[in-house]
């Protein structure tokens, strides 16, 4: 994974800007009707409220040659007018500003689902799953998440641009208004605003960093809450009596994150001075220049009015309120998701060879496969070169930490090989459509998923577009010995198979397992050519696992069946035995030729069974 684009301080100065453009960028996606129509309503809630500014000045202006000159002279039309004029500003703007506030709203939720959705493609995109164990990519995850959480809201960036584009424009309006009276003052309030206005956003910017940047350590701290309070650890924290540590170390890591972010989420005092300095003198500069222009004559009554309302508008404007500091904490996020989206879009190859409609009906073949996982420094596979017949059943053996897992992920497309290839029928697999590779796979892993759904979706999601044929579904749970188990279940197939759930029930690991087995026969019976099973049947007792086992077999017969398992009655069944060690392949051939090889197998054959065999006189 590509190291995260380095931003330098200059990038920083501007990130508040680019988050808040790239937020503007998105919106014609969500509906360009609607993106219209923001545009047009910040338009005009701008423009409103300085119409009735100017034709509430100049009817001030207006009132006293009018009152002289009596009803219906023209003075008093022209005074009518300006009133009605100013009415009409009135009352409009405040329908445009409702109305511009919802379409702001509406904008907002549906841009936070936006983001969402693009996350999830975005993460579900890559072929392999090495990114989902990638620091970086887990970093911007982590903020991506909390989108919509807390203060974290893109929705709000629309909101608070909502607010302050108006005023941005109300502010130029009032800057033209006081430019007529004197241009320098005007000059001065035209720059005054967007210059304090970046400065504040710059210093949002940076307290919003240091309060949800901190990704990583915070994935820490979080991770140790949800130990504390997710069911599946529950067990060993109570037995092992971790709470008590659990909490400490939890309270020690979230001061240190507050002290930090306590340091670094205060407003730099030189921001503060600069802007309430800036903004008193000018204040000052404009009222003294225009009580001076009133006094002296030099501007007339109603001039006067017109100027000291824009002046009074200069202070609608939001820097340094909640709007503001939303604007650029709602906005932050923005640019991390689509870089993680961009991120990800990387390294997905289009397919150049077309996956055999039959295949694999010969051979897979690992050549020369090396393969180490992404930031270690030691391969776990090494020159691997095994050929599986198509049809037969392999068995796959070796130590803890062999590479045998490892193996049958490379093969499933988990993860890229960083050397050799891996083909099937002669083709290589980096180079076909992996979706089309996937539909021949069936694969139970170790650490396969408990889903806390009904058992119907635990065991169609071997192949989901079958999941309303309830008859497969029966045919998976039979040879799996569950389908009296499921029957007895409060609502049978459609029971949640979770405790956390009303009406919902655990089941037991072994039964657990039989379902996740039952989730890869339905794959099988979907048309899945290729069958993994990495310890089947771990949870099951020796007995239990030889009959299930040998079923399998029956049932599999034909297909290419590659099977991990330190339990040696299930793995003598295969056709062929691969002893593993240091990611190569060391002992190669039928139980009955890796017995006679007196080798490795030989040795851990003959122990496992002495063993067993010890067992079963002790019970007798
Ligand atoms: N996701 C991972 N990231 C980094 N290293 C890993 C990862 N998964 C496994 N490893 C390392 O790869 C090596 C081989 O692991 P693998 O799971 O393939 O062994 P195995 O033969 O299946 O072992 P076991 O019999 O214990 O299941 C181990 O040293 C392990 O630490």
């Amino acid at each position: 994974m590509a190291p995260p684009v380095t931003s330098g301080p200059a990038s920083d100065r501007y990130e508040s800007a680019r988050a808040v453009l790239a937020v503007v960028r998105l919106l014609p996606r969500i509906s360009r009707p609607r993106t219209a129509l923001f545009a047009a309503t910040t338009v005009l809630t701008a423009a409103l409220p300085l119409a009735m500014t100017v034709a509430t000045g100049l009817l001030i202006g207006a009132v006293p040659a009018a009152a002289q000159a009596g009803p219906g002279s023209p003075e008093a039309r022209t005074a009518y007018l300006l009133l009605a004029a100013g009415a009409t500003a009135l009352l409009l703007g405040r329908l445009v500003s409702h109305l511009h506030d919802a379409v702001a709203f509406n904008l907002g939720r549906d841009l936070e689902l936006l983001l969402q959705d693009r996350l999830l493609a975005a993460v579900a995109r890559p072929v392999g799953i090495a990114h989902l164990e990638d620091d970086h990519v887990l970093a911007l995850l982590r903020i991506a998440r909390q989108l919509g959480a807390d203060f974290i809201r893109p929705e709000r960036a629309i909101r608070g641009l909502a607010a302050i584009a108006p005023e941005f424009l109300s502010a130029a309006g009032a800057s033209a208004v006081l430019a007529h009276f004197n241009p320098w003052l005007g000059l001065a309030w035209l720059l005054a605003w967007p210059a304090i206005f970046i400065a504040m956003q710059a210093d949002y910017t940076r307290v919003g960093k240091t309060a949800y940047m901190r990704s990583t350590e915070m994935r820490e701290t979080e991770y140790l809450r949800d130990l504390a309070i997710t069911a599946a650890p529950a067990k060993e924290i109570r037995v092992w009596g971790l709470m008590d540590w659990l909490l400490d170390r939890y309270d020690r890591q979230w001061h240190d994150r507050m002290d930090h972010a306590a340091r670094h989420q205060r407003l730099r005092p030189a921001t503060a001075v600069g802007v309430i300095g800036t903004l008193l003198a000018l204040t000052a500069a404009t009222a003294f220049a225009l009580a001076d222009a009133g006094l002296t004559g030099a501007v007339g009554f109603a001039a006067l009015a017109v100027y000291l309302v824009a002046l009074t508008t200069m202070f609608n404007f939001s820097a340094f309120d909640d709007t503001a500091a939303f604007l650029s904490l709602g906005a932050l996020p923005v640019p991390k998701v689509l870089a993680l989206e961009h991120e990800l879009a990387e390294g997905n190859p289009t397919p150049t060879a077309e996956l055999p409609a039959t295949a694999p009906a010969e051979t897979i073949r690992f050549e020369q496969v090396d393969f180490a996982y992404p930031g270690a420094d030691r391969p776990v596979i090494a020159g691997l070169d095994l050929e599986i017949q198509a049809g037969t059943s392999l068995a796959v053996v070796g130590h803890n930490g062999a590479g045998k897992t490892s193996l049958v992920k490379l093969l499933a497309g988990l993860y890229e090989p960083t050397g050799g290839r891996i083909t099937a029928d002669g083709t290589d697999l980096a180079a076909v459509d992996p979706a089309a590779w996937r539909t021949r796979l069936s694969a139970l892993f170790q650490d396969f998923t408990r889903y806390q759904l009904t058992v119907r979706d635990n065991i169609a999601f071997g192949a989901p577009h079958l999941a309303a044929d309830t008859d497969r579904i029966w045919k998976a749970c039979e040879p799996m010995g569950i389908r009296a188990l499921v029957e007895s279940l409060p609502n049978g197939l459609d029971t949640v198979l979770s405790s956390e759930y009303g009406g919902g029930t655990d089941l037991s690991g072994g039964q657990w397992q039989r379902i996740a087995l039952a989730r890869a026969l339905f794959a099988v019976q979907a048309g899945a050519k290729v069958l993994i099973l990495d310890e089947p049947a771990a949870a099951l007792d020796v007995r239990a696992e030889a009959e299930l086992y040998e079923q399998f077999l029956d049932i599999t017969a034909g297909l290419t069946t590659i099977v991990i398992s330190h339990r040696f009655s299930t793995v003598r069944r295969a056709d062929r035995i691969v002893v593993l060690d240091g990611g190569r392949v060391v002992e190669d051939g039928s139980h009955d030729d890796l017995m006679a090889l007196g080798g490795r197998y030989a040795e851990a054959f003959t122990l496992q069974a002495d063993r067993l065999a010890r067992t079963s006189q002790e019970q007798q």
